[in-house]
């Protein structure tokens, strides 16, 4: 560029100007190279910055991020002139998804393990502390776990185990729930009604490390599914393989040495026969209340009690119960039941208990009912006696005043229990056909042994048995002929038990003629319905009387701290007769 410029000049002014060129071109070829100079350092600069940042970038490619993908995440669009910019906002980082494995927990678990740090370490082994299976291991154990294991989320239906393939992994639960089945899709276990479940705080997948042989069961995910997993290296290296051993054998040990508690069930068994089940099954700890099988009789598992307790409860439907239509027609003085008349409606309150279950129970109180029968009677008795709030109100006295007409006007329309006349036959006559009024107003449900007012139909679960360590149950009664069996529902709910399930199916097919026949000859029966009706008013007899007993002499007591003795008795005495639900379901031991 300047010998360009130079050439350009006329031709004297190119001579006599040399010392001035010379000066120019030393001048500006030193501003030359010193922009050369700069451009270079600053090529080589950034060239060393991409480097560093390439080599960065090629170790990050082991890292993945994690985006939660179960969820379309919202983008808002920003106009700005002609610029559109995007700003997308994920709600999923933000959202607290309790009982599932924090953020902050998955991003160590996809790191590598030699990036974890110690504090990222101790941070997953406090969360892993919540699994049962992982808690019971050694700190150290726990410790080298936190350190390898690695995070997997997997949606419903979603097969993890394939029966059959070679085994390289390790799994706990941290969320969700997954079935064990014998076939190979996984499909079984959304058609069978008592599937194998493992949930929150279990592991599978050892037998296949522990033994080096094909996987023995299908593990399909039910739901959404979040694990932890071991890989089969990091599985012997920090000898997880010796603490599994240990929970293997456990099964065995029970099946072999057990045998006396057992029955002697398998006693005649061969060593690979016990094996064989030990490795099908699992010991499962329940705490206090759990429901450990919701109806005995329908499941596929036979339940072997190791530790602890278990109770057998039967919810009695007592509108089907003639027992209780007799103690309801002594408590509420009407016509005596006469199993000569009954109705063969077939109607009865079983349907609507059925629906209640264990996730509540209808509360029977009594008391309302009571209420309506007596207050009447004291209001024509004792003047003294204060009046409902409802009737000083001048304006709720008229609805009441149309109330009490409607009634009368029902009354007259539909039959009644009796079929006696209104009229004055006594205040005790009118004050029962006014609660039956009302009642039938609201319900009577037809039983097979007369009508029965909707707030009289009852159910409770009674205890039928209790089992106890060493013994097990599920399996005589369905060796026995169809016609022969117990169809009703028993429920087992664990008193702090543990217990090993077994397939009923895998059982049979393993058990020998000489089981068999024992297995036979144990029978348990357990009480009709109606017998545990007896027996259940005979408690709740007892806490009535005991509850009138205690009220009285309190009521006695009171009334002399308070104000001289009175002749009147008070109302709460009569409110005695009050459903206990939690005393008459459960027979505490105060029954
Ligand atoms: N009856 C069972 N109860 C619970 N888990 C089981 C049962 N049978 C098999 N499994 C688990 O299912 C897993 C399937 O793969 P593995 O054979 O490696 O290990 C098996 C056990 O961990």
């Amino acid at each position: 560029m300047y010998q360009m410029k130079w050439r350009m000049l006329p031709r004297n002014q190119q001579h006599c100007s040399w010392f001035d060129q010379k000066l120019a071109i030393s001048f500006d070829q030193q501003r030359t190279f010193k922009s050369l100079y700069e451009v270079t350092l600053d090529i080589m600069i950034k060239s060393r910055v991409c480097k560093i940042f390439w080599q960065g970038l090629r170790r990050f490619k082991e890292f993945q991020f994690i985006y939660v993908t179960t969820e379309a995440c919202q983008t808002f669009g920003v106009e700005e002139g002609e610029k559109y910019t995007k700003l997308s906002f994920n709600y999923n980082e933000f959202k607290i998804r309790k009982d599932h494995l924090p953020l902050r927990a998955i991003q160590i678990t996809k790191k590598k393990p030699e990036w974890r740090t110690e504090k990222e370490i101790k941070l997953l082994q406090n969360c892993l502390q919540l699994l049962e299976s992982y808690r019971n291991y050694s700190p150290n154990l726990q410790h080298l776990l936190a350190k390898v294991i690695r995070f997997e989320r997997f949606g419903r239906r979603r097969v993890i185990i394939k029966k059959g393939h070679y085994g390289n992994t390790f799994y706990f639960i941290y969320f969700g729930t997954v079935a064990v089945t014998e076939d190979e899709d996984g499909n079984s276990a959304f058609l069978d009604g008592d599937p194998t479940l493992l949930r929150k705080g279990a592991a599978f997948g050892e037998i296949a490390l522990l033994k080096g042989t094909r996987r023995v069961a299908t593990v399909v995910c039910m739901e959404e599914t979040e694990l932890l997993v071991v890989d089969k290296e990091d599985f012997f290296a920090n000898k997880l393989d010796e603490e599994l051993q240990k929970e293997l054998q456990y099964c065995y040990t029970f099946f072999k040495f057990t045998t006396k508690c057992l029955d002697d069930v398998f006693r005649t068994w061969p060593e690979y026969s016990i094996e064989k089940i030990a490795n099908h099954c699992r010991a499962e700890k329940f705490h206090s209340g759990q429901v450990i099988v919701r109806d005995i009789v329908e499941s596929t598992s036979i339940i072997f009690i190791t530790k602890g307790t278990c109770e057998v409860l039967h919810l009695v439907d007592l509108t089907a119960c003639p027992s209780y239509h007799k103690w309801i027609c002594q408590q509420m003085d009407l016509p005596k039941y006469n199993p000569h008349s009954t109705m063969e409606t077939g109607v009865t309150g079983r349907k609507k208990f059925n629906d209640f279950m264990w996730k509540s129970f209808p509360v029977q109180d009594l008391s309302n009912l009571k209420s309506l029968y007596i207050l009447p009677l004291k209001h024509h008795r004792d003047e003294c006696f204060k009046k409902p709030s409802h009737v000083i109100n001048g304006k709720h006295e008229n609805i009441n005043r149309k109330l009490e007409k409607q009634k009368r006007d029902d009354r007259n329309r539909v039959c009644r229990f009796d079929n006696s006349p209104i009229g004055d036959e006594g205040e005790r006559e009118v004050v029962q056909n006014e609660v039956l009024g009302l009642i039938r107003k609201k319900l009577t449900i037809l039983t097979p042994y007369g009508e029965l007012p909707t707030a009289l139909a009852a159910a409770v679960y009674t205890r039928v048995d209790e089992i106890h360590a060493g013994e097990f149950l599920g399996i005589s009664q369905h060796l026995l002929p169809e016609y022969m069996q117990d169809k009703r529902c028993f429920v087992l709910v664990s008193r702090g038990a543990e217990i090993i399930r077994l397939k009923k199916d895998r059982f049979e097919e393993l058990a020998d003629d000489t089981t068999i026949m024992k297995l036979h000859k144990i029978k348990t029966t357990y009480p009709s319905d109606d017998e545990l009706c007896q027996k259940f008013l005979k408690q709740n007899n007892w806490k009535m009387f005991r509850k009138d007993v205690v009220n009285l002499i309190l009521d006695q007591k009171f009334m002399m701290m308070a104000s001289p003795p009175s002749v009147k008795p008070k109302e709460d005495a009569n409110s005695s007769w009050s459903v206990n639900r939690a005393g008459k379901l459960f027979e505490t031991e105060d029954a």
